[in-house]
């Protein structure tokens, strides 16, 4: 695990635990064990230490979080490369991170490849530095930056790096030559003031005004996720403290982070991220045996909100994009827009001018759908109307070559029945990006029964050359996302019935820590889209929206969010919604009068007497009700792990990444109370069958099993 090796007077001791280098137990031991041998060769005057393969160490063992770690910690590492009484350099190449540049931090000299990135991203797993980072970097590069920094896990480019002393010399070429290189010249040299313990923090006398500052920053940003404020003190302990004082503290802070729920959650997170890449269908293809077929050029048709907002996802990663409209002016305004999402990229830094000018020159046009006959890939996102969507595709399959990939990206629609439309179902899939598409990382891949492994492979592929996080599930209404949000939506508005205020609710759920309540989420995307949907539902079944509906198709119904559309109350596009806002398009928004006398005249003519409404019932029947439809998912197969949930969730709707995902968050609480409640308002709201309890979760919750059993245990069930 930890291979050494001599050159001359140089010791090379090199990290070799792929696929990162992860700081394992063994690791630990070898290298303390190397550092021995170095130490004990009069003939090594100088040693390097490096990583091999793809990086340096980037970190702790995330797999041995939860117990104690065995010693030799990090930090005895540490203590080994300052008392060598021979210099030691860190050569850096790929990623330092976490207690990897915390090992780099103890060494006397830090050298990096250009491309080399170096960062203390522990916070962002809900822990903070305590191989000694926290105490190292404030006396290397200030307490400005040492804030920065661990509160933010941001990791820093070589150059960066070095601006602020981090790295010594940013070299080119081959890491471990250049690290004898370097060694070879320092190895004579005395090298005690580079052990970083004897200096004390710069910018100390600055500590609480910066510490104020940031603190500032952290409320304003957290949500409740509270490892960053935990970071600050770890800091300041670098000044407050003596230096093993220090380490001590931040040990025991560490070890409590560790045992909190919101540690367990982002690093459930953190695998899940990358569990979702390994896919399976339940047809037996799966991500290993399933090549992705070469996608050069693409197609999207489309040019309104969503097709050019996957146009320029596409177009900013390097894709040649051919955009189709039914007609020319149509295509000029989507040209227009795609222009301005390009020039908008440019000003948050996303790329620069000149790939925006790049990507730009990439989009060609067309208002014939002939032109599709040489693409290798179609991404249709036009209206959410089935019998449209089944003739385009019927079209496209007239039209494109026989090995083209045709994709929708629908919301909600069937897939196999948009397949059905065309002689090749194995290529149909459907990619349901998340508005806005060039912004939002979520994309759901929805397999139908007939898609081919090699096409889940292909869109599954094209997503994380795009930079989304491609999640795959099974077809079914509204798919994974928005079949759980469902039930959260309609929740929003009989909680709004019965006695509490949308601004309320909206409070309620932005302090458990979602990015925006589901009144000011309705004002957003504009309350005119589900209005539609509902009037064709009802339309479909020979019934109409009246204005004190309660029941609708044997379901409870609530009628409040029809009302506000019939006076035009779309939301921020028309200056009034759930809120009103300063103008059209505005963000402004305040309470008005006139939608709480509207709920008011609501509830009076059901004969419904308001009640108090608690935050408790406020959280439970909006997160509830959707974690119980995940159970009923995963129960039917829509999704395979409850990870792909909750990525979705992550992802997709801004869940709080502390609480893991609905799902993880539905673990930590205890499947069996959450089983309760569900139970308890299934009794309450027996017109609801979204209160139906999923027999998934009631088999899970009778022995508590863990997460991570779940996906095996259904299978057995
Ligand atoms: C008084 C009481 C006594 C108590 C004693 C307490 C003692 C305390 C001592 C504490 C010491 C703390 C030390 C330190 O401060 C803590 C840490 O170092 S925490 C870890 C910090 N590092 C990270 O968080 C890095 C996380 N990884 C990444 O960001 C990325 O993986 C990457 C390194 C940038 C690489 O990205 P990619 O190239 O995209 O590759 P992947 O992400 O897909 O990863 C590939 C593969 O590697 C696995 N992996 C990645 N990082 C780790 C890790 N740190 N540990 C284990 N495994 C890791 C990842 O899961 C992938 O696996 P695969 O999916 O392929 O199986």
């Amino acid at each position: 695990m930890v291979d050494y090796w001599r050159q001359g007077s140089v010791a090379v001791i090199a990290v070799n635990n792929p696929p990162v280098n992860a700081l394992s137990y063994n690791v630990r031991v070898g290298l303390y064990n190397n550092l021995d041998k170095a130490a004990n060769d009069r003939d090594v005057l100088a040693v390097v230490i490096c990583g091999k393969g793809r990086t340096f160490p980037v970190g702790a063992d995330i797999h041995e979080f939860g117990q104690i770690p065995k010693e030799p910690w990090i930090t005895d590492v540490g203590r080994k490369i300052e008392s060598l009484g021979k210099p030691v350099i860190a050569a850096i190449h790929g990623t330092g991170l976490g207690g990897g540049l915390e090992i780099a931090l103890f060494c006397h000299y830090r050298i990096a490849l250009p491309n080399a990135r170096v960062g203390l991203p522990e916070v962002l797993i809900g822990l903070l530095p305590a191989g000694g980072g926290a105490q190292l970097l404030p006396r290397l590069a200030g307490i400005q930056v040492a804030m920065e920094m661990i509160t933010t896990g941001r990791q820093l480019p070589a150059s960066e790096a070095a601006k602020y002393n981090i790295i010594d010399k940013v070299v080119s070429g081959d890491i471990v030559k250049e690290g004898i290189e370097f060694a070879l010249r320092v190895q004579n040299k005395p090298f005690q003031d580079k052990i970083l313990r004897y200096r004390s923090p710069h910018g100390k006398d600055s500590l609480q005004p910066i510490t104020e500052a940031v603190l500032r920053k952290i409320k304003m940003r957290s949500r409740g996720f509270y490892a960053p404020v935990w970071c600050v003190r770890s800091i300041a302990n670098s000044v407050k403290l003596p230096f093993e004082e220090g380490l001590a503290q931040n040990r025991i802070m560490f070890q409590q982070m560790q045992l909190s729920g919101q540690a367990k959650a982002l690093q459930y997170a953190f695998f899940a991220e990358r569990s979702i890449s390994k896919w399976k269908l339940p047809c037996g293809g799966n991500f290993a045996t399933a090549v992705p077929r070469k996608i050069k050029t693409i197609s999207v048709i489309g040019a309104g909100t969503m097709g050019t907002g996957i146009t320029v996802a596409l177009l900013s990663a390097g894709f040649p994009v051919l955009l189709v409209e039914q007609n020319k002016r149509f295509l000029m305004k989507g040209v227009q827009t795609v222009q301005s999402l390009l020039e908008g990229g440019v000003k948050r830094r996303k790329f620069t001018a000149e790939q925006a000018k790049m990507a730009s020159s990439s989009l060609t046009t067309t208002v014939d759908l002939q032109a599709l006959n040489s693409v290798d890939l179609v991404i249709e996102a036009v209206f959410e109307t089935l019998s449209l969507k089944e003739d385009i595709f019927s079209k496209l399959d007239k039209i494109c070559k026989p090995e083209a990939i045709l994709c929708s990206n629908t919301s909600y629609l069937n897939i196999d029945k948009i397949a059905a439309s065309t002689r090749r179902p194995d290529k149909v899939v459907g990619t349901h990006f998340f508005s806005p598409a060039h912004i939002m990382r979520l994309m759901e891949n929805i397999y139908g029964c007939k898609t081919s492994p090699e096409t889940v492979a292909t869109v599954m592929d094209l997503g994380k050359r795009i930079g989304k996080v491609p999640v795959l599930v099974g077809t079914c209404p509204g798919f994974c996302a928005n079949r759980m949000n469902r039930p959260q939506s309609e929740e929003a508005l009989f909680l709004v019935e019965e006695g509490a205020q949308p601004e309320q609710i909206d409070q309620v759920l932005e302090d458990f820590g979602m990015p925006m309540g589901p009144f000011k989420v309705r004002d957003l995307a504009g309350g005119d889209i589900g209005w539609r949907s509902r009037k064709d539902a009802a339309l479909h079944l020979g019934l109409t929206l009246s204005y004190d509906l309660q029941f609708f198709n044997g379901e409870r119904y609530c009628s409040l969010a029809d009302k506000l559309c019939e006076l035009g109350r779309f939301g921020q596009k028309t200056g009034s919604g759930w809120y009103s806002y300063d103008k059209p398009g505005s963000k402004q928004l305040s309470i008005d009068e006139d939608v709480t006398k509207l709920i008011q005249n609501h509830r009076d003519s059901l004969g419904i007497k308001p009640r108090k409404i608690t935050t408790q019932e406020i959280q439970e029947r909006f997160l509830f009700s959707g974690i119980n439809e995940g159970f009923k998912i995963l129960e039917e197969g829509i999704a395979a792990r409850p990870e792909d949930i909750d990525i979705i969730w992550l992802y997709g709707f801004g869940f709080p990444r502390h609480y893991g995902g609905p799902m993880f968050y539905a673990s930590q609480i205890g499947l069996k109370r959450v089983y309760d409640r569900i139970c308890h308002y299934h009794e309450l709201f027996p017109y609801s069958s979204h209160w139906m309890p999923s027999k998934l979760l009631q088999k899970l919750s009778i022995q508590e099993v863990p997460i991570g059993q779940w996906a095996e245990l259904h299978s057995k069930l």
